[in-house]
């Protein structure tokens, strides 16, 4: 077995930071606006700032990719905030102080390397908010290539019913697994089968803003998939389609930001995970991801995740489109 100190490292991180969203959420957090207008909450930092803890005492020599930084913490008209941060991080490590704290939270601030940690400690922060999906998201990229990925979804059920909270892992190589965040066995887990016609659905963003959900749904229907698409909140759409839940997940460019280009830390977990359940990822245009040259993925146009059978058929559907 691989990767096996970094896979128990970040494991036990995602579940801590995991619980410390879950108790921000309980509380019903108000969102802050970042420079970009995009919203963050004292669970988006409290969340990086565990896991960059974790993984940089572990790992002290490697990169850490994190999605936020501490600079607006460091405004004395945040030291409210930045208190807050503080109490829900102590449940966790009781003597935290608020310096350590925004000093966590900064060991995200590396560059992109021959090895490198990216971490997205809220994916989905719309839907963190809205009581929806989100995920706590790490993955660990040696030479451009994802090598361990693991993957929090607090809000995702294994099963209909059962209490949610969702744990996915892969390691190159050794296939993927999805556990209860509330303890028990990893099954191994395996994308839909191309004669599973209950499970030919396709998911993408909730928020209208992030894709092209009309020429998405065209595409899919194209492709014979004749269901409505099923709207999840970040990357918890890759762990759906790695359970066999989903044939398909589409991003497409968005008519109203042409320009935005994919952050790696939205996809380099998500991606193995499905990858390893048998499925395949590539931008629009059948380029694999570049997690190779910087945080975000220039080289890149929307994205396609798919149970790897159907894949070709909708990059054809994706050209004639
Ligand atoms: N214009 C545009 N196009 C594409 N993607 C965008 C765009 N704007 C934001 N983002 C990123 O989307 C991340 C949220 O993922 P999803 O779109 O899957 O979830 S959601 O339905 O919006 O909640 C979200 O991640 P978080 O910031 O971690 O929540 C953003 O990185
Ligand atoms: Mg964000
Ligand atoms: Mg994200
Ligand atoms: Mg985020």
């Amino acid at each position: 077995m691989s990767y096996e100190r970094e896979k128990q490292v970040v494991i036990e991180a995602a579940i801590a930071a995991a619980k410390l969203c879950q108790d921000v959420r309980r509380d019903i957090p108000p969102a802050m606006e970042k420079s970009d207008k995009s919203p963050v909450t004292v669970a988006d930092y409290g969340s990086q700032a565990v896991i960059c803890k974790a993984i940089g005492d572990a790992f002290p020599e490697d990169a850490i990719v994190g999605e936020e930084d501490a600079t607006a913490l460091r405004d004395p008209e945040m030291a409210a905030q930045l208190e807050k941060i503080t109490q829900y991080v102590r449940t966790i490590l009781p003597e935290a102080t608020s310096e350590q704290v925004t000093e966590w939270i900064d060991r995200g601030n590396g560059q992109v390397g021959s090895r490198y940690w990216t971490l997205d400690p809220i994916d989905g922060t719309k839907g963190f908010l809205r009581q929806d999906q989100y995920a706590v998201a790490i993955a660990l990229v040696e030479n451009g290539e994802v090598k361990l990925g693991v993957m929090a979804c607090p809000a995702l059920a294994i099963e209909e019913g059962d209490e949610p909270g969702t744990l996915f892992v892969a390691v190159r190589g050794e296939g993927a697994t999805r556990r209860s965040l509330h303890g028990g066995e990893a099954q191994t887990i395996r994308v839909v089968k191309a004669d599973d016609v209950e499970n030919l659905r396709f998911v993408e963003s909730v928020e209208a803003s992030h894709g092209d959900q009309g020429r998405q749904n065209a595409v899919a229907q194209a492709v014979g998939i004749t269901a409505e698409s099923v709207r999840v909140d970040s990357q918890a759409k890759y762990g759906i389609v790695a359970s066999g839940k989903a044939a398909l997940y589409m991003r497409l460019p968005s008519p109203k930001s042409p320009n935005y280009r994919e952050n790696i830390w939205d996809h380099a977990a998500g991606a193995i995970v499905v990858e390893e359940a048998g499925g395949r990822v590539t931008d629009m245009h059948g380029k694999p991801l570049n997690f190779a040259d910087g945080s975000k993925m220039t080289e890149n146009r929307g994205v396609v995740v798919s149970n790897g059978v159907i894949h070709e058929t909708v990059l054809a559907a994706l050209r004639d489109s």
